[in-house]
């Protein structure tokens, strides 16, 4: 039998294109799940849509989510609760929601990623080599982020993943570090050591990242562009691939890439 894939928010950008990545390798698209209320929008013909999260785990052996931050606590729980492989791609989660899916990964594998593509979990490596190279009281650290129109959360997840990487290669963590973020009239020098955020929203860009260390004498940066949202969603079903009959645990694309 093959391995089993819903999505959660089948009806979304990503969940359209999951669909179409699962069935492109080999495995059973198990159903999808759409908001509660939201009315039923032009899905495949045949496909066992639903409301309810756990219906959705229960019919499934690795539930994809790229939904919003508002449903990962509740999702995970469902995942933990009837055994199913997560993959979440949702991004703005807060901390406390962060702790939450981590405790539900006691209980069942849980890969959570800020960004699928493999390009992006590269740069998370190799910035924070460049932090651990580049000493803070000389190097100020930027992340400049751009996206569609219709995101609602900023910054990104992977700006958010980009600074942690750099907070971690500086032997620190992101909110010691302190982060800037979205600077506007009297806002004070910049802080020495801070990580400063910059988001930019417009079109229909898909997601471009650049990580910028400025010193007095220079500049060195790095950017990342996805052409096409179809890369996290290749990355995310060989995650699925990659998770399923794994011992409970947290993951990271880094461990599904083998870069860490
Ligand atoms: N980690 C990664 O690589 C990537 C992460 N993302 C993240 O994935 C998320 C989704 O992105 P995107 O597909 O562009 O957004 P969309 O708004 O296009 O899709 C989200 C879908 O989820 C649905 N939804 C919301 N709540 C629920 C729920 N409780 N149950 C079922 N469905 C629900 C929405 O329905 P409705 O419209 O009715 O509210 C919508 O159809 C975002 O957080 C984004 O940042 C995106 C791309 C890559
Ligand atoms: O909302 C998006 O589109 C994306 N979200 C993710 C993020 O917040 O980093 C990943 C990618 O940048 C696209």
């Amino acid at each position: 039998m093959t391995i089993r894939i819903g999505i959660a928010g089948i009806a979304g950008r990503m969940g359209r294109l999951l669909a179409e990545e699962i069935v492109a390798a080999g495995a059973t698209l198990s159903g999808g799940t759409i908001r509660p209320g939201a009315a039923l929008a032009t899905l495949p013909p045949g496909l066992p849509v639903m409301t309810d999260i756990v219906a959705l785990c229960e019919a499934s052996d690795v539930v994809i989510d790229f939904t919003h931050a508002r449903t990962a606590r509740a999702h995970a729980l469902a995942a933990a609760e009837t055994g199913t492989v997560l993959i979440l791609g949702s991004s703005g989660l807060s901390v406390t929601d962060e702790e939450a899916v981590a405790e539900a990964a006691h209980r069942t594998p849980i890969v959570y990623a800020a960004n699928f593509a493999p390009g992006v979990n590269l740069f998370l490596a190799i910035a924070e080599r460049m932090a651990a190279a580049l000493p803070p009281a000389q190097y100020d650290a930027e992340i400049v982020e751009m996206h569609h129109r219709q995101k609602v959360d900023a910054p990104s997840g992977t700006a958010v993943a980009l600074g942690r990487a750099v907070a971690a290669g500086r032997g620190t963590t992101l909110e010691e570090a302190g982060r800037e973020s979205g600077r506007d009239g009297h806002c004070g020098a910049r802080g020495t050591g801070t990580i400063g955020f910059a988001a930019l929203r417009g079109g229909q860009v898909v997601g471009e990242h650049t990580l910028l260390f400025a010193a007095a004498s220079e500049h060195i940066s790095l950017t990342h562009r996805s052409f096409d949202r179809r890369v996290y969603a290749t990355g995310a079903v060989r995650a699925a691939l990659w998770a399923a009959g794994r011992t409970p645990g947290l993951y990271g694309m880094g461990e599904v890439l083998g870069i860490r």
